[in-house]
């Protein structure tokens, strides 16, 4: 199946943004514009234990969003990881189009260009680049980018690194929820809880005022922790306000999702988000999804609810609840 990639369209040096692309009035960035100033929380990881944990759960009951500094990645890490995806987009088109996924098939690991349309039929100013990270028996090495020859050592270093951090913010979010430091963790899989990579390329659009690089959305997973490149263009939504998120080198910006909301009966609530798209450079974002595996039955965690705090969510498996949210069903 042909799929027109927007890195393909943009190089092209288009003057007007092509009609899909162009978002209603109501949601274009011109009409809704962030609040800037009042900065999203930034938590260090080396503050006391205990500051750390009150932190941090303060930061997902009021945001469900936070940067993460001090938290042991080497920043030659991510600049190596942020090389060897840059290096994949510069290939030439028909080498991309070898790694090209088929969501409709059910196969969403590859190189892809989201083509369904929302409501009003517009598709965003975006191409990506997904795979599964871990655990290791589920990794398909023969989907990932062979070009740079570096890029899979790399991203095995990077999962290492990634995975400790996930585990300690599962913690530290456990005992913000009252929880036994484990219970995330086991109820997400314990050694099967899943990272997957998404890379997202959002090239120059000739119209970024118009135009969407991701349109407003939670994160399906328990947890993300993405790492842009150095061009804004996220957007958190709180109060009813999009707030911009500033560029801070080396943080990790971290979104609680939608398995966090469910098992925490909605203490944590998954952050609304979206990205803006720039003129004249490319941005460029590293998004590790941490889900459940698909058979893991995830509903509020029993320590959690009681006679006066009812669970708000049904209990269902992982792969119902992804099923019913790419289809647009109630939860
Ligand atoms: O690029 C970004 O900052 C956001 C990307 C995103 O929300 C996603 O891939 O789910
Ligand atoms: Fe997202």
């Amino acid at each position: 199946m042909e799929v027109e990639r927007v890195q393909a369209l943009a190089t092209v040096g288009l003057d007007a943004l092509p009609a899909q692309f162009v978002r209603p009035s109501h949601e274009r960035p011109e009409n809704s514009r962030a609040i800037e100033g009042m900065t999203v929380p930034v938590i260090s990881l080396s503050q006391p234990h205990h500051a750390l944990v009150r932190t941090i759960h303060e930061a997902c009951r009021e945001w469900g969003f936070f940067l993460v500094t001090d938290h042991g990645i080497p920043p030659q890490l991510i600049r190596r990881l942020q090389e060897v995806g840059g290096e994949f987009f510069r290939l030439p088109q028909e080498e991309k189009e070898k790694y090209a996924n088929d969501p409709s098939r059910g196969s969403f690991e590859g190189y892809g260009t989201k083509m369904t349309k929302n409501r009003e039929e517009k598709v965003e100013w975006v191409d990506y680049f997904f795979h599964l990270m871990h655990p290791p028996c589920k990794v398909k090495h023969e989907v990932w980018p062979q070009h740079p020859p570096s890029y899979r050592e790399v991203t095995e270093e990077y999962n290492k690194e990634i995975l400790k951090v996930t585990e300690v913010l599962l913690e530290l979010i456990s005992e913000g929820l009252g929880l036994e430091k484990n219970a995330l963790k086991a109820t997400l899989g314990g050694d099967q809880m899943e990272l997957e990579m998404k890379i997202n390329l959002y090239p120059p659009c000739p119209q970024p005022q118009l135009a969407l690089g991701v349109e407003p959305h939670t994160d399906m997973s328990a947890v993300t922790i993405l790492v842009p490149n150095e061009v804004p263009g996220l957007q958190v939504w709180k109060d009813g306000s999009w707030f911009a998120v500033d560029y801070l080198a080396d943080a990790l910006f971290f979104h609680v999702g939608d398995q966090i909301e469910v098992l925490s009966n909605g203490k944590y609530k998954s952050v609304l988000h979206r990205s803006l798209v720039n003129k004249e450079k490319t941005r460029m974002s590293w998004a590790v999804f941490c889900t459940p595996p698909h058979e893991a039955l995830i509903g509020p965690l029993p320590g959690l609810i009681d006679d006066h705090n009812p669970a708000k969510y049904s209990t269902k498996t992982y792969a119902e609840f992804r099923h019913r949210k790419f289809n647009k069903l109630p939860q």
